[in-house]
């Protein structure tokens, strides 16, 4: 897209200047004035009926006519996908591409293409075809994906198939044929608590797109009603798995009723959080460590009967909730390992067990079963001198292994797994969430002039430097009933992250305020005070 841009301004500036420093705006039937002030102007509107076009995924018109006026005027003006003006805003657009310096025009039309929400990735793609051809290299264009079916695609072509098709069918057909025989293996009970019945929101990415295609496989076993599909929102925009973790409320058009199961993907989907509405109303968010514990308490349950000697481990970070910790470990009685935030180091870290779960508080996190696992389940699965039960649950354990996307955290297998669960345990959300309450807990970003004069150690729990931070954090939360808190520089943005948890909501917001306010002074803190 820059190279795109850059050429847009150097062809401008060299063919199509705008010599003159008049204002000229779109008005009621175009751009209208002296022929001789216009051809910046018409070469612009060449610009913006492309990137109109793009967003209207359709043809539209561009007519050079001066209609009714002298024969030394001319005027330019846009024609609608359905053969119609365009649109109040777009005359804006018009009028501001129109109008901006030759050096402005990328800019100009940068924010044409964020205010029109419209979708830059095609011309992305062709840039990183053309770096791969430019080394001799081949590609597949698998066209719209997910991050995590990609993943699963990779496997999938360097294992010869081994760890199915290796096409996007090939992956809903794993996925559902698991699912499928997990529910079915249970058809005949009649459920109380647990109902197919769930919201979806999409955050307006490609999951939405990839669940419809998924549900067309799954025989009418979840009743799943999708919001936030892409249609119309923007991106993440006040909906997703991030907005619904760190607001702890519903995403932007959702309507619900109490007690029914709600889920947020996020936009690549290889997010997922669980919530729902109590039955006074109030919001509870079953995030990813709540999801955490209900695999790992599942998959506990399950090894433990089917007598296999494998080793179970949950790999959280330090954003998970003080409560969800106490309960793996003194419940669960399962071991946990804390590791640095970041996808990477969870997966790495639950290689060390022979089924490793890990979870990340955001939602992002899977399963993983080492060699030894996958082999001692087959094995088990093919041995004759089995009881039937024993059988049972070795071929459902084997059947869970299909039904993970072990490369990386995927929402639509997430989702398939914890439906999958709570249709076992026949529990509607309220009974999960009941397994732990979440201590309170709160996120603030606090602006720095350098993050990076912020150095952590023991899993970014605790400070290096600057100095005195740390004993500084260790007063302030000393104060507080069940206090915690923890602060570290982001991997993706330009802020500290502060993360605070507490005996209630309250004092959970008044520890991140002092803490993010001795981060503010002792960091470098620029701009408004936490
Ligand atoms: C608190 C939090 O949620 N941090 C996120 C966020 O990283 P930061 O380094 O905190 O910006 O983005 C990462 C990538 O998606 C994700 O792995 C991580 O968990
Ligand atoms: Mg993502």
């Amino acid at each position: 897209m820059e190279a795109f841009l850059e050429k847009a301004v150097a062809v401008g500036k060299d063919k199509h200047p705008r010599n003159k420093n008049k204002h000229i705006q779109y008005g009621t039937a175009g751009f209208r004035t002296l022929a001789e002030e216009l051809d910046h102007v018409i070469y612009r509107m060449g610009i913006l009926a492309v990137i109109a076009s793009k967003s209207r995924k359709a043809t539209i018109g561009v007519m050079i006519t001066a209609s009714h006026n002298p024969e030394k005027d001319n005027g330019v003006k846009l024609i609608d996908c359905h053969g119609e003006m365009m649109p109040a805003s777009w005359e804006k657009s018009a009028t501001v591409l129109a109008n901006v310096g030759d050096d402005e025009l990328i800019a100009a039309i940068k924010s044409i293409f964020s205010a029109e929400n419209i979708d830059c990735s095609e011309q992305l793609s062709q840039s990183l075809q053309d770096g791969v051809v430019v080394m001799g290299g081949e590609y597949i264009d698998f066209g719209l994906l997910s991050t995590p079916q990609l993943h699963y695609l990779v496997v999938c072509t360097n294992t010869n198939g081994g760890y199915g098709q290796p096409t996007e069918e090939g992956y809903y057909v794993k996925l559902s044929k698991a699912f499928l025989d997990l529910c079915q293996e249970q058809d005949s009970r009649s459920l109380k608590h647990y109902k197919k019945k769930l919201y979806v929101d999409g955050a307006n990415g490609v999951g939405a797109e990839k669940l419809k295609l998924l549900l067309k496989h799954l025989n009418n076993l979840l009743d799943i009603e999708i919001f936030n599909d892409g249609t119309e929102g923007k991106l993440n925009y006040q909906c997703g798995a991030d907005y619904v973790k760190v607001q702890q409320k519903l995403p932007l058009g959702m309507k619900v009723e109490g007690g029914v199961r709600c889920a947020s993907y996020d936009g690549d989907a290889d997010r997922i959080v669980y919530y729902y509405l109590d039955q006074d109303g109030i919001f509870r968010l079953l995030d990813g460590d709540k999801i955490a514990t209900l695999v790992a308490g599942y998959l506990q349950d399950l090894v433990s009967r089917s007598g296999l000697d494998l080793n179970l481990g949950l790999v959280q970070t330090a954003y998970a909730n003080g409560s969800s910790t106490q309960y793996i470990t003194q419940q669960l009685k399962v071991p946990v390992a804390c590791v640095p935030t970041g996808v990477k180091h969870l997966h790495h870290k639950a290689q060390d067990f022979d089924i490793g779960v890990y979870f990340e508080a955001n939602g992002h996190g899977t399963v993983l079963f080492s060699d030894t696992a996958m082999k001692k389940v087959k094995e088990a699965k093919q041995g004759s001198s089995l009881s039937s039960d024993k059988r049972q649950i070795i071929v459902r354990l084997s059947t869970m292994i299909d039904l993970i996307n072990q490369t990386v955290g995927d929402a639509l297998s997430d989702m398939l797994l914890v439906e999958v669960i709570l249709r076992t345990h026949d529990w509607n959300p309220g009974l999960w969430n009941k397994c732990y309450t979440d201590l309170p807990n709160r996120q603030l970003k606090v602006k720095v002039k350098d993050r990076n004069v912020i150095s952590t150690t023991d899993a970014e729990r605790k400070v290096v430097t600057p100095e005195g931070l740390q004993s500084a954090i260790d007063n302030i939360v000393s104060e507080y009933k069940q206090g915690r808190s923890f602060v570290r520089p982001s991997g993706t943005e330009d802020v500290v992250r502060v993360y605070a948890e507490a005996d209630t909501q309250e004092n959970t917001d008044k520890l991140a305020k002092a803490v993010g306010l001795k981060v503010y002074e002792l960091a470098g803190g620029i701009g408004d005070k936490p």
